[in-house]
């Protein structure tokens, strides 16, 4: 479904991703792993084309989006969520879905009202996620948390086919971290999104992944399931002994 072909981003003389080749089949749950500075968000950045890449190739269901706007991509249907939430803290939970998912660019954030279908549509999907009680609450009101589950509804707006969350689990506790599982799965299994995910925690990983890719200095060292992965010296060696080798264990 999703095919990204020889990548690179080049900074100046970094090479954050440096001809990167996976691909996300259709249905599945993907998860980008690698240790810290892998290239793993300008991956995301360059496939959602927040960042343009240097050179290489994106293709989603036979198109190829890498030369397309931000707001083109999501309009064919890859949504994807940011590490640090952008939420807008003067306006209520609806509105920050409903403005943050207009797919239109600054002519939908300057656009102020809420359809009634928007309204409804924002509400099922809150409801979907279990938060319809904070619906009308202020941005600057939500714990963490809230924000996330809050994204993720904002993200589900523009009926994607396929969505990328960079760290889903970044930060939260326990708790929030079994719910926002429950919904990834939910999401993948019910309403038929591929996801392709970011993310540190390898317990999260490990349980929710059909297929892992590895990425480190900017290549994908390995992909497979999560079994064979996390047994691959190649990956070992590149988080030098760190928690895949304790999983492994
Ligand atoms: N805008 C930028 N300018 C210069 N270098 C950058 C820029 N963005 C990323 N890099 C560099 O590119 C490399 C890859 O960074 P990236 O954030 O993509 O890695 P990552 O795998 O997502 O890391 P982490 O897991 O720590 O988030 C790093 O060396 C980083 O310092």
């Amino acid at each position: 479904m999703l095919e990204v072909k020889n990548l690179c981003k080049h900074y100046g003389g970094i090479k954050a991703v440096d001809g990167a080749t996976f691909a996300v089949e259709r249905g599945s749950i993907t998860a980008l792993i690698g240790p810290n500075g892998a290239g793993k968000t300008t991956a995301f950045n360059c496939i959602s084309r927040t960042v343009t890449p240097t050179s290489g190739e994106v293709w989603l269901d036979g198109a190829r989006i890498d030369q397309l706007r931000p707001h083109k991509i999501t309009a064919k249907g890859l949504s994807r969520t940011f590490q640090i939430s952008r939420n807008l803290s003067d306006m209520t939970v609806i509105e920050n879905v409903i403005v943050q998912s207009r797919v239109d660019g600054i002519r939908g954030m300057l656009r102020p009202a809420m359809s009634a279908e928007e309204k409804d549509k924002a509400m099922a999907i809150l409801d979907f996620l279990g938060i319809t009680r904070i619906a009308y609450e202020d941005g600057h009101n939500l714990s963490y948390g809230q924000k996330k589950l809050m994204d993720l509804a904002a993200l589900l707006m523009s009926d994607p086919k396929i969505i990328l969350l960079d760290e889903p689990a970044g930060g939260v506790n326990p708790t929030l971290m079994e719910e926002i599982i429950g919904h990834i799965r939910a999401l993948n299994e019910k309403r038929g999104l591929t996801v392709l995910i970011v993310e540190h925690n390898m317990d999260l990983i490990m349980r929710l992944s059909h297929k892992v890719v590895v990425m480190a200095q900017g290549r994908v060292i390995c992909d497979g399931p999560p079994e064979m992965v996390r047994k691959d010296p190649q990956v070992l060696d590149a988080y030098l002994g760190g928690v895949l080798e304790e999983e492994a264990a």
